[in-house]
């Protein structure tokens, strides 16, 4: 039986996988492709697996939520990944967490148990190029993380810059130059919104009833060796996350609030946020509606999602407590002025 590919979606947390993921899931049909999904979220609530499901009902889709998946057993992994094979995909699309380092997964991958049944096909690092340069100064303090995000880059098979719409022509050059200190190697694209030739990534793939046996990698042979070297010299692997948190917020549907209130709490709290997304019910018709806070810009958009709502906060060491006081004290006003 021939390995199925495995493409493995890595960057920091808004950077664009999930907007790639999209694509790349919309264009599979092109390639002639059934693709299966793996989607590793940091927090309990799985807000993008959500977004997936509603966008393709019938998708081999598998989570692994709450965790980095550096941290998920392997056994987890491993069991996620037969879970989707037995509907023999064509490709396995890994997205992970935005404080992963793909090399975690990469190891997951030479398991045992797995080896006989996959084989790494590209990793992809997904750049947001409005903030990129500014993490190694916001995150000085947290080696690990630095580390991590270095990673991401120097391990790529290919970069992508995305959401160049947001800097300037100067700025890219200079974000250029600062990537192509740790990885001169291999492709680096310029996008907004994951736009580009998907060939670079599902071209070289064929459906596996008539898959021949050939090489597709930019550098996969060299990270697997690069990563079993490291593995056998290093006996402390340095965990992925660590100062990291993600909480959850159950909203009560009865409750009126508008999209102001929810954008003030991020605001106010926006220095020690990294991300946050949910779904929200807002005004008095109950309106349901996606956020997704990255980068400190607010988006929202209309989702068919009925369940409670709910808000995820990713933030570098947050003040769970604080925070969770001061949305209840905000919480009671906005009843009492709806009264
Ligand atoms: N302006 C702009 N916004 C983008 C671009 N790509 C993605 N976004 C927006 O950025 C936000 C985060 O994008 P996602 O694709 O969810 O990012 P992610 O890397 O999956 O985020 P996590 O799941 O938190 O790791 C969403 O609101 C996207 O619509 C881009 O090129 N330009």
């Amino acid at each position: 039986m021939s390995k199925v590919p495995v493409i493995v979606m890595s960057g920091f947390l808004g950077s664009g996988k999930t907007t790639l993921l999209f694509r790349l899931l919309q264009e599979a049909a092109h390639f002639n492709l059934l693709p299966a999904v793996l989607m590793n979220e940091l927090g309990k609530q799985d807000v993008d697996g959500h977004l997936l499901q509603e966008a393709s009902p019938n998708l081999n889709l598998a989570k692994l939520l709450d965790g980095c998946i550096c941290c998920s057993k392997k056994s987890d992994i491993s069991d996620s990944i037969k879970q989707l094979l037995l509907r023999k995909p064509d490709v396995i699309l890994i997205e992970l967490t935005g404080v992963a380092n793909p090399e975690e997964i990469v190891d997951a991958l030479t398991e045992p148990a797995l080896i006989p049944l996959v084989k790494l096909h590209k990793v992809v690092t997904v750049l947001d190029a409005e903030n990129v340069r500014d993490y190694n100064s916001i995150f000085a303090t947290d080696r690990e993380l630095v580390h991590t995000l270095r990673r991401q880059i120097e391990v790529a098979d290919l970069l992508i810059l995305n959401k160049i719409d947001l800097i300037t022509d100067k700025k890219q050059k200079s974000i250029v130059k600062a990537i192509r200190k740790y990885n001169e190697r291999s492709l680096l694209l310029p996008t907004a919104h994951s736009k580009f030739d998907l060939n670079l990534l599902l071209g070289a793939l064929q459906p596996r009833q008539d898959q021949h046996n050939q090489s597709t990698t930019f550098n996969r042979n060299l990270l697997f060796q690069k990563h079993l070297k490291s593995a056998k010299e290093s006996t402390t692997p340095v965990a992925s996350y660590s100062r990291i948190q993600s909480i959850s917020i159950p909203i009560e549907s009865e409750l009126i609030m508008n999209q102001r209130f929810i954008e003030r709490f991020l605001i106010d709290w926006g220095s020690k946020l990294i991300r946050a997304k949910g779904y929200l019910s807002i005004g008095v018709k109950y309106e349901r509606l996606n956020m997704q806070f990255a980068g400190k810009r607010i988006n929202w958009q209309p989702t068919s999602f009925q369940g409670n709502p709910y808000l995820v906060l990713i933030g570098l060491d947050l003040d769970v407590s604080a925070l969770e006081e001061d949305w209840k004290r905000r919480i009671i006003e906005l009843d009492v002025h709806t009264l």
